[in-house]
Order: C-alpha cells, then sequence, then structure tokens
C-alpha cells in the first residue's frame, strides 16, 4: 500500500504551483502530490506537466473541463487516492497560505498519536492568521463560532482547508452525497468524519494570506456555508445521513 498523497486543488496558480510542489519535495516524508487543474486559463496544467518528467511517478496531474469548484476538485482527488491505495490523504492550498512544513506535523497525529482526522487549525491559541484582511479573519473566525453553535461539533476551525485524513474515514463517508463545493465543503467534510465517531485532532498551525496570485472566494461560496450548516444539521436528523454502508 502507497502511504501518502497531498491533493492540491488549482485554479490559476501559475504564480505558486513550481514552487509549492518543490516545498513539498524536499520534505523528510515521501509524499506524492496529486493536482486536480480546473482548465486553468494561465496555464497552470502545463506547467505541472513540464515538472512531472522530473518528478516521475511522485506528481500526479488530473485535469477537469473548467472551474468546478474545490469541493469537487477535493472528492475526486480522494476517490483517485483510494483507488490507488494511499494510506493518509492530505488537503492543501496551492498559494502558501498552508505551510507545507506542517504537512509532517499533520502526518505525525495521523501515524504516531493514530488520529482519523488531523485539522491545521488557526484557532487553538488565539488567531494565527497573518496577513489576511480584519474582515475575513472575522468572517472566518465567527464561522467557526456559528458552525460550533448550530450542530455543536467541537472543532474549532470548522472551515479549515488544510488536513491530513486516515484512508478509512474515506472510505466509510459516501463521498457522493458530499454536497457542498466551497467552504461549506470543508464543514461538511468534518462533520461527517465527527458523526461517524471518528478521533479527530486539531493540531495548531499559523495561516498566512497569499503572497502571489487571486482567492477565489465569492459571495456564493460564504452564502453555501451560512445556509449549508443549517440544511447539514437538519439532513442529520435523518437515520440516512451521509450512510456509505
Ligand atoms: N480545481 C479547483 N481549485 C480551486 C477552485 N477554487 C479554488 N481552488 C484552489 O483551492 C485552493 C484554495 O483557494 P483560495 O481561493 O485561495 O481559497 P481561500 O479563499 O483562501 O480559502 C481557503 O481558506 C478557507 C478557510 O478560511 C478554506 O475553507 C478553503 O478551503 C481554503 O483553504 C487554491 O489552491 C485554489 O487554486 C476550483 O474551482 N477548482
Amino acid at each position: 500500500m502507497k502511504e501518502c498523497i497531498v491533493v492540491i486543488p488549482t485554479y490559476n496558480e501559475i504564480e505558486n504551483i513550481e514552487e509549492i510542489i518543490r516545498a513539498v519535495f524536499v520534505l523528510p516524508v515521501l509524499f506524492h502530490i496529486l493536482i486536480i487543474d480546473d482548465g486553468s486559463p494561465d496555464g497552470t496544467a502545463k506547467k505541472v506537466q513540464e515538472l512531472q518528467k522530473e518528478f516521475p511517478g511522485r506528481l500526479l496531474l488530473e485535469q477537469r473541463q473548467g472551474k468546478l469548484g474545490l469541493g469537487t476538485a477535493y472528492i475526486h482527488g480522494f476517490g483517485y487516492a483510494l483507488q490507488h491505495g494511499y494510506q493518509y490523504i492530505f488537503e492543501m492550498d496551492a498559494d502558501f497560505s498552508h505551510n507545507p512544513q506542517d504537512l509532517v506535523r499533520l502526518y505525525q497525529a495521523c501515524k504516531d498519536e493514530r488520529y482519523d482526522l488531523a485539522i491545521g487549525s488557526r484557532y487553538i491559541t488565539g488567531v494565527n492568521v497573518v496577513n489576511w484582511p480584519m474582515s475575513r479573519v472575522l468572517m472566518s473566525y465567527c464561522a467557526g463560532k456559528y458552525v460550533q453553535f448550530i450542530t455543536g461539533m467541537p472543532i474549532r476551525d470548522a472551515t479549515a482547508g488544510f488536513k491530513c485524513y486516515h484512508r478509512k474515514v474515506l472510505e466509510t463517508i459516501n463521498l457522493n452525497k458530499i454536497r457542498f463545493v466551497g467552504y461549506a465543503f470543508q464543514i461538511e467534510m468534518k462533520f461527517s468524519t465527527w458523526k461517524y465517531g471518528f478521533k479527530i485532532k486539531e493540531v495548531p498551525i499559523i495561516f498566512t494570506d497569499r503572497a502571489k496570485g487571486q482567492s477565489k472566494m465569492s459571495i456564493k461560496i460564504f452564502r453555501e456555508a451560512i445556509f449549508g450548516v443549517i440544511q447539514m444539521k437538519i439532513r442529520s436528523w435523518f437515520k440516512s445521513y451521509n450512510s456509505a454502508v
């Protein structure tokens, strides 16, 4: 069985892609990387194809037609990772808002401490966010509180997108029933993991806003998160919620 794969969704990340790939491949753990690119007009996928010659078998690429959202990109990547036998499956942004070195800490939490899901969390010790506008910090922090209030889930950073899953979590959750595509996707995945009783650890990280390229955050994504949490909670009252078995 293969060990670790980092799934990185990309849309117009030409300014970050090479640097982030190299930053992962110098780490002391043998990570594979799977890029899920949604037809980025800036040529992100072409750059990855060039780099694949340098990292054969270790740098993988899936290309989709058009921008289909971060959530569906991850679902696609999880399917690939499960099918190809990876044991630990990571989520990470391409833009260095997540420090690649923290991948090793997330891995240790799952591998050595035997957690089923490790989350890189910004809100364990205060607010560890660098260079984000105050409006986004507040929105993200309040979103966490709101999710805790509605769902009762004891996770401080509900929208966090830096994670390590043990494969058994992704085998158990019915990925075909995950509905959301933006930040709500991150909340829904944590909620499902928690509902199934898996062991979750929040690992403190520092989140630094991207220096290059642009965020794809939109009002639509924000709205999906606000109303999505309530829908998710209501669906959870029905026994069939997300049942994969
Ligand atoms: N394939 C694909 N990738 C996408 C898409 N939209 C965004 N991405 C990729 O997803 C990553 C995160 O996108 P950003 O647009 O930079 O996200 P953000 O607004 O900074 O949000 C981050 O923080 C949120 C919590 O505050 C997280 O919920 C979110 O997952 C992400 O980590 C980047 O690698 C970006 O290229 C898409 O439609 N398709």
